[in-house]
């Protein structure tokens, strides 16, 4: 591995150009921080010095501060970890500093990065540089002074937009706003920079040190105003995440006091923020997305992706048309294949429209839209097929229609073609089952809409080459997704682990829970929306398609709801015929449709679970739990079998795929921080009360009776428990 390191070299016209090299991405590690220590006290003692130019190696000025730190506080608890950089680096040796300096950035400055970079005296960039402070991404508000000299840069509103979304803006924008000076080739980046800072040294150029600002506030009334409507959308927002508040209210005592108060604040609240579950498990999140990337036996073993220019999608029904739409965004060429020109029609104007919305919603230029429905090809044969590099089928679930296609598609398309089917149910060894091609069989598992979410389900069979598979995982980047490569069982990672959800969910309706308390209390524990306001979305075809798939794989755990079918007998199909739990209207939030309680109330009497025919009494908490731990329960199925590569898989999956909330870490990483023998004490107490569906699984007794982590490797021990 490279090593961490600060240079510095001093020019013969007096400048010493500081440069940060710690690859891929310059994070600013504890050598680092060290190394800009020691060397901006070198260059201001030095007399040859006469300014100074900071930059980072490689192309990339900084990705911000190191956070496997932070990963090292939270496993450790240890806050004297993290070294003090605000006032030590930032003011004292860099704002303060009695010799200009000047940031020469590219590539990117992000967080600590940027932080460091508005701490300098002026700010040159090379073009399309990526700035941002997404530390409320990770919990946490920019810790090194961002929070004060961003909006002393840029102006309050700009600077609270780009704090609280996260979101980085490019150089050029940086440039219109004040925060870049000036914009050069990446060429003559350190020339131009060198020039300036000897500019400010010889009183050419204006000498600022951002704190000091006050220019771009406003006046008192006009910020607390800015910052009173930025509170009230946060708290709609982001309402359980603590961080959006904090960093508005430590923007607010640097408008007061003066941004040094800022700063001091900023240092004080940072430090506590680190300590929050909401940063444990974002930061979680962080590498458990990172680490999807790295395969055993696929990744490792010196393959190289080969290019997939063009592929075939097999159905235009939603699922092929959103699959189609994420791929000629993204630049590869699509063959659409359907039965007859009515579906064929109806596929491309799906595809059409989810191009224009995006155009519309002003995610996509006009241009852009144009060239991505130009790779679009709609054909009624397989003439097309004879030059593709990989086919996706998307067709209904029915075995024996998919089996037909794969028999056909091994005879049409060229022999190294991979050839993946989007089932979301189906065991892929019975689709490829009449092929001699089962090595480039896999699943390619996209989630509805396919060209929005951003999870795409890997499936592999014991069969799959490693190619195939590392393959798929780069088209997958490529059209931006997050692959995650997963094994095969009824529901693969994802819906298996799922299952559990809305089945607890119509055990709580059967026993006497509100439907409408439980979608709230869902809600507000961070899904997007409750299990029956789910089931309303999704069409009630597909809950009874999978509810009977799984009866088959799982009859033990499963519980058969009476509900569903007296509701569509009753003529409710959900969102779909604008009747389901809840009513829907154009252009108006969802209401729920108290006419459905007679409905309710038969289920309760068919399925008869309640004790002694009453309706059972559970608090807020103890809903949340009789619904996610039997999904917890499910994961520890799922990590048993080995279908997932690690447990952190099933966390990422879970938040993309599920939309599980990502500040609890996913579905593992939330249950091992609640403690996996609360869980397995709860399944079991409700087990004995309400039947095997909470039975709990033997990976999680043995986990919980043991004291280990659900996520740790099967060697760990009991000390790990002090991880969290
Ligand atoms: C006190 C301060 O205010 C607090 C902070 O600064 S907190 C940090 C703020 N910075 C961030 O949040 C940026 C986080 N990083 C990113 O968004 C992206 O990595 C990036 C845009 C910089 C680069 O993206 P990309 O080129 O796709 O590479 P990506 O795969 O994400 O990262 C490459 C490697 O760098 C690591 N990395 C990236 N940023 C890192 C950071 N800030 N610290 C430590 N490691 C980092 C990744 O974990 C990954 O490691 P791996 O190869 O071992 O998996």
């Amino acid at each position: 591995m490279a090593r961490a390191t600060v240079t510095m070299e001093v020019g013969t016209d007096g400048v010493a150009v500081i440069t940060i090299s710690n690859p891929p991405v310059n994070a600013l590690a504890i050598p680092i921080i060290a190394g800009l220590k020691e060397k901006f006290g070198e260059a201001t003692r030095r007399n040859d010095v006469k300014a100074i130019v900071l930059t980072g190696k490689g192309g990339r000025f900084s990705g911000g501060f190191d956070i496997t730190v932070f990963e090292k506080v939270h496993k450790t608890g240890d806050l004297s970890l993290m070294p003090d950089v605000s006032v030590d680096l930032v003011v004292n040796l860099i704002e303060d500093s009695k010799k200009p300096i000047v940031a020469a950035v590219e590539g990117l400055a992000l967080g600590g990065g940027l932080e460091l970079a508005m701490g300098c005296h002026a700010r040159v960039s090379a073009p399309r540089a990526q700035l941002g402070l997404p530390e409320l991404s990770l919990g946490v508000i920019p810790g090194f002074g961002g929070t004060q000299r961003l909006p002393r840069l840029i102006g309050l509103s700009k600077a609270v937009d780009m704090m609280l979304s996260s979101k980085p803006i490019l150089s050029e924008e940086g440039k219109k706003l004040g925060l870049i000076d000036s914009i050069v080739s990446s060429e003559e980046l350190l020339k131009v920079s060198r020039l300036w800072a000897l500019g400010i040294a010889e009183r050419r150029k204006p000498w600022v040190r951002s704190l000091h600002r006050t220019d771009k506030i406003g006046s008192l009334s006009e910020a607390r105003d800015t910052l009173k409507v930025a509170r009230q959308k946060a708290k709609k927002t982001a309402p359980n995440l603590p961080q959006h508040q904090v960093c508005l209210d430590v923007i607010e005592e640097g408008i007061v006091h003066g941004g040094y108060s800022g700063v001091l604040k900023e240092a004080r609240d940072f430090k506590k923020l680190v300590l929050s579950d909401t940063s444990k498990g974002l930061v979680h999140v962080f590498f458990a997305q990172r680490a999807t990337s790295k395969v055993p036996n696929v990744t490792d073993i010196g393959l190289k992706p080969r290019p997939i220019k063009k592929v075939a999608v097999i159905g235009g029904g939603l699922m092929g048309s959103g699959i189609a739409t994420a791929l000629i965004l993204s630049n590869i060429s699509v063959v659409l294949k359907e039965v007859n020109n009515e579906y064929l029609l109806k596929g491309r104007t799906m595809i059409e429209a989810n191009v224009r919305g995006l155009v519309t919603k002003g995610k996509l230029a006009w241009d852009k839209a144009d060239k991505a429905l130009s790779l679009l090809k709609g054909v009624l044969d397989y003439t097309e097929f004879k030059d593709v590099d990989m086919v996706i089928e998307a067709v209904i679930e029915n075995i024996s229609l998919k089996q037909a296609i794969f028999i056909e598609i091994e005879k049409v398309c060229p022999s190294r073609c991979i050839l993946a089917s989007n089932t979301s149910t189906i065991d892929l060894r019975l689709v490829g089952e009449e092929t001699s091609s089962q090595d480039r069989i896999l699943g390619a598992h996209f989630f509805s809409p396919a060209h929005v979410m951003p999870l795409l389900e890997i499936v592999r069979t014991e069969k799959t080459s490693p190619q195939v598979i590392l393959d798929l995982m780069t088209v997958g980047k490529i059209i931006k997704k997050v692959p995650v490569v997963v094994g095969n069982c009824t529901g693969f990672a994802v819906n298996r682990t799922f299952f559990p959800y809305s089945q607890g969910a119509h055990i709580l309706a059967n026993l006497g829970v509100d439907v409408f308390r439980i979608d709230r209390v869902i809600s507000k524990f961070g899904l997007p929306m409750g299990p029956f306001q789910l089931q309303d979305l999704a069409g009630y075809g597909v809950f009874i398609a999978t509810a009977k798939e799984f009866a088959i794989a799982f009859p033990e755990r499963t519980f058969l709801s009476p509900l569903m079918e007296l509701l569509v007998n009753s003529g409710r199909n959900g969102k779909n015929n604008g009747k389901g739990y809840y009513t829907y209207e154009k252009g108006s939030q969802p209401k729920p449709d108290l006419t459905i309680l007679p409905i309710v109330e038969e289920s309760q009497r068919l399925a008869n679970i309640m004790p002694d025919r009453k309706p059972i009494y559970v608090t807020d908490q103890e809903i949340v739990e009789m619904i996610l731990f039997p999904v917890v329960n499910e994961a520890c199925r799922v990590l048993d079998e080995g279908i997932v590569v690690r447990a952190s898989d099933l966390d990422i999956a879970s938040v993309l795929g599920m939309s599980f909330p990502s500040y609890r870490g996913g579905i593992v990483y939330w249950a091992d921080l609640i403690g996996p023998m609360h869980v397995y004490s709860s399944l079991k107490k409700w087990s004995e009360a309400y039947g095997n569906f909470f039975k709990p699984s033997r990976y999680l007794e043995e986990r919980a009776t043991k004291g280990m982590l659900l996520s740790d490797p099967s060697s760990s021990s009991a000390t790990s428990r002090a991880r969290l």
